[in-house]
C-alpha cells in the first residue's frame, strides 16, 4: 500500500487499514515510517506492531497481525506538515507510488493499493517525472506501458467504469469515442465477472441530457456511443464472454436503475458522471480500480482530506475497501478468472 500525501489522510488510514486486515492479507505499507508511527499513535495503534522489513525474503515472514513497513521507502527530511504539502512531500508520495509498483512487478506483492495523493503537489514538486501528473491511472498506464486503461468505481450497490479520466470538462465529448465506449464496456464485463456476475447487465450511460434528445441535445449517443457498443459486444462474442450492452440511456436513469437492482453496472462518459452517484450511495467506503493494467491496482476514492488530516476524523473504510477488492480481484486472478 503506498500511503498516499504524507500531509494528507492518507496514512492514518491505510494504518488503521492494515492494521484491521482480513487474516488473508498481508500488507506492506510503502511511505515514510516515521509518519506510519505517527499516525498509529494518533489512532491508538500500538507502533509496536510495525515490524520492518528490506528485502522480499523478510516480506514473507510478516505474521499476521504485523503491519508490514517497507523499510527501504523514501524517507522525509522533516515530519510533514497536516494539510501543508511541500515539495518533499509532493515528490515523496510519487516515490512512494513507483516504490510499491515495483514491489508488484517483481512479484514480492500480489496487489497495489494507493492511498489519496495530491496530483497539484506532485505534479509542481520538481521531481523527475513529476511533471503533469495528473492521476495514479495515466501514470501507472504510462509506466507499464498499458495500451489500454479504464478508470472504475465500486461504491454499495454502484459499480461503473468511466470512457474518460481525468479531463477538463470541456474536452470530454471530443474523447467519447466509439473506441473509448467499448473499451470501457469490455473491462466493466471484465471486472463484473471477476467479482462473481456470469453474464453482467451493464448499462451504457448518454453523454448528452435524455440521451440527445433525438439529436436535439447533442449528437455523440448516435455517432459514438452507440457504435462503441456495438463494438464491445463484437469482441466480447469473440472471446466468448457473455454480457448485456443496453444504451445509450440518460445517466441519471441508467444510475438510478441500477441503484434499484436493474444493472450489474453502468458505462459513464466523465468523471463525475460516475463519482457523484458513488460518493452519494457510499462515501467513505467507495473503492476505485483501474482496469486494464498487468497487475490489480485499487485505491480510495476519496481524496488527501487536508482539511481533517491529523485530526482524527478521516473515515478509513475506504482503505479498507480497497484492500478487501485487492484481495477478492487477487483471488480471481489466482483461479484464472
Ligand atoms: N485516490 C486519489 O489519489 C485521489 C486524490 N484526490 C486528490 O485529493 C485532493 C483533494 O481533493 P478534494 O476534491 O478536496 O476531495 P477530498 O476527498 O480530499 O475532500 C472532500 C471532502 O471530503 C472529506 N473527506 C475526504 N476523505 C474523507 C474520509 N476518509 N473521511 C472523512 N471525510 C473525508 C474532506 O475532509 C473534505 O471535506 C486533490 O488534489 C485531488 O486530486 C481526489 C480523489 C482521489
Ligand atoms: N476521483 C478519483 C481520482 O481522482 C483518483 O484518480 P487516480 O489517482 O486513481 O487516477
Amino acid at each position: 500500500m503506498s500511503v498516499g500525501c504524507p500531509s494528507g489522510i492518507g496514512p492514518e488510514v491505510a494504518v488503521h487499514a492494515a492494521a484491521h486486515a482480513d487474516a488473508e492479507a498481508r500488507c506492506l505499507l510503502v511511505g515514510d515510517e516515521e509518519t506510519l508511527r505517527r499516525a498509529a499513535r494518533a489512532s491508538k495503534i500500538a507502533p509496536a506492531r510495525f515490524r520492518v522489513v528490506k528485502s522480499a525474503e523478510e516480506v514473507e515472514t510478516i505474521e499476521l497481525g504485523e503491519i508490514g513497513v517497507w523499510g527501504p521507502s523514501t524517507k522525509l527530511s522533516a515530519p510533514a506538515r497536516p494539510g501543508e504539502p511541500d515539495h518533499e512531500a509532493g515528490a515523496a508520495q510519487l516515490a512512494w507510488v513507483n516504490e510499491a509498483l515495483a514491489l508488484v512487478q517483481d512479484g514480492t506483492a500480489e496487489a497495489l493499493v494507493t492511498g489519496p495523493v495530491s496530483k497539484l503537489a506532485i505534479a509542481t514538486s520538481g521531481a523527475p517525472g513529476a511533471e503533469g501528473f495528473s492521476g495514479h491511472t495515466e501514470h501507472l498506464a504510462a509506466r507499464l506501458g498499458a495500451r489500454e486503461v479504464v478508470m472504475a468505481f465500486r461504491a454499495a450497490n454502484i459499480t461503473t467504469a468511466l470512457v474518460t479520466t481525468h479531463l477538463a470538462l470541456a474536452e470530454v465529448p471530443a474523447a467519447v469515442t466509439s473506441e473509448a465506449v467499448a473499451t470501457s464496456c469490455y473491462w466493466l464485463v471484465r471486472l463484473l465477472r471477476s467479482l462473481g456476475f456470469s453474464a453482467p447487465r451493464v448499462a451504457v450511460a448518454a453523454l448528452n441530457p435524455h440521451a440527445g434528445e433525438g439529436g436535439m441535445l447533442g449528437t455523440e449517443e448516435e455517432t459514438r456511443i452507440r457504435p462503441g457498443i456495438v463494438r464491445a459486444e463484437e469482441r466480447l462474442a469473440a472471446e466468448g464472454l457473455a454480457a448485456a450492452l443496453v444504451g445509450p440511456i440518460g445517466a441519471e436513469t441508467a444510475f438510478r436503475k441500477q441503484a434499484a437492482g436493474a444493472f450489474d453496472g453502468v458505462v459513464a462518459m466523465y468523471h463525475d458522471q460516475a463519482t457523484i452517484p458513488c460518493k452519494l450511495v457510499g462515501f467513505g467506503e467507495a473503492v476505485n480500480v483501474t482496469l486494464g493494467l498487468p497487475v490489480i491496482r485499487t485505491s480510495v476514492d476519496h481524496g488527501t482530506g487536508y482539511d481533517i488530516a491529523g485530526t482524527g476524523k478521516a473515515d478509513p473504510r475506504g482503505m479498507e475497501s480497497a484492500l478487501s477488492l485487492a484481495l477478492t480481484l487477487a483471488k480471481a486472478r489466482a483461479r484464472g478468472s
